[in-house]
């Protein structure tokens, strides 16, 4: 059993924000300063998948609950084959895990992925002044360097949005089945994602985001899977005209950045949110069903629901404040979801909508 300490014990830890405001805590992780968009995740489990979802490119995560590490790190709770979190802060961390299934921990999974971070601050106090401020832009760091430094690097560093460039599939990826063929258009998918369509018996087809629609034409899939994904929709300006003529051929469904991407192919809008949906305890109402869930949700924007009015139905709405979560075309098979229907981490109540897919993919 590894021994609870982490490689930082000794090591420094700041946290500075864009607003001046400054933490000071320990490291750990892998040495070295990183600045990104700073964002609060509210789950009590779960690390392991959010540190390996594609959406958090480029993010640095600061996590509520007050002891990340204590199950360790597997195998199996990958989202993808690498670490996004661009840095990582917690309250405490543990090295000590005690799980049957592990085999690392989050200190060593930090230092090989070349993320760096910080513990030993107020993660509460820190959520609360996002929710106060908004969406801040933040770096921190794990090596010896003063505030007045870090401010420095913080206005010399401009955050690039370039994070769907560097998710998902290059290349075609097929994954055979017996039950419907489904194309999914990779924005950074999460693999529960797919585990969910290996489920129920679909033949998968993972494509590279800017694949053209004449190629998937030619796939001829059954139905089509628009995924999540990093960053702010608008720009993906390809990908949006594409789902433009998928809609109106193949039954689809859309997933978090899916949705949006959805919602700008029929006209709407999105705008971004003043600090995101992250964690795995959003209520959510389905107004068809009149049933409330709890789901997992991670994202930063979301879709103007007067704006896509004329050609949707909305579907969900959040408990929380009132966005949309969902939808349904008016005419058309395609409808999409804000939230996470795979959870991972989080429940797995609103996997209901993976089998709606299916069946409405099969023609039932
Ligand atoms: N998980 C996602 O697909 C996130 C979508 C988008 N990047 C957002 O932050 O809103």
């Amino acid at each position: 059993m590894p021994q609870n300490c982490v490689r930082g014990d000794k090591m420094k830890g700041l946290i500075y924000l864009e607003d001046g405001t400054y933490y000071e805590g320990r490291g750990f992780g892998k040495e070295g300063t990183c600045v990104g968009e700073i964002v609060f995740n509210t789950s009590m489990t779960g690390y392991q998948e959010m540190l390996t979802d594609p959406s958090y490119c480029g993010q640095i995560v600061n996590m509520t609950y007050p002891l990340i590490g204590n199950y360790g790190i597997n195998e199996i709770e990958n989202e993808s084959n690498k670490v996004y979190v661009k840095g990582l802060i917690a309250r405490e961390i543990c090295t000590n895990y005690s799980n049957y299934m592990a085999s690392s921990d989050i200190n060593s999974m930090l230092v090989k992925s070349n993320v760096v971070g910080v513990y030993g601050v107020d993660t509460r106090s820190i959520a609360k002044k996002i929710r106060d401020c908004g969406s801040l832009k933040c770096v921190i760091s794990n090596k010896d360097i003063s505030v007045s430094e870090l401010k420095e690097i913080l206005n010399s560093t401009q955050i690039k949005h370039d994070y769907m460039k560097k998710v998902g599939t290059k290349t075609i990826i097929k994954l055979k089945g017996e039950g419907p063929k489904i194309a999914v258009i990779d924005f950074g998918v999460k693999q529960n994602i797919i585990k969910n369509l290996i489920d129920r018996n679909c033949d998968v087809t993972i494509l590279p985001y800017e694949t053209s629609y004449d190629e998937i034409v030619k796939l001829n899939p059954d139905g089509v899977l628009l995924s999540n994904g990093p960053g702010d929709p608008k720009e993906a300006k390809e990908a949006v005209e594409t789902t433009k003529k998928i809609i109106k051929n193949f039954p689809t469904l859309g997933i978090c950045m899916g949705h949006q991407i959805l919602a700008l192919a029929v006209g709407g809008q999105t705008y971004k949110l003043k600090y995101g949906h992250r964690g795995a305890n959003h209520g959510v109402y389905d107004i068809e069903l009149d049933k409330a869930y709890i789901t997992s949700q991670n994202h930063g924007y979301a879709v103007d629901s007067k704006s896509i009015e004329k050609e949707m139905i909305i579907t969900h709405i959040n408990l929380n404040d009132m966005t949309v979560e969902g939808m349904k075309h008016k005419t058309l098979p395609v409808f999409s979801v804000q939230f996470h229907p795979e959870g991972s981490p989080g429940p797995t109540d609103t996997s209901y909508i993976f089998d709606k897919f299916i069946s409405m993919v099969k023609g039932e």
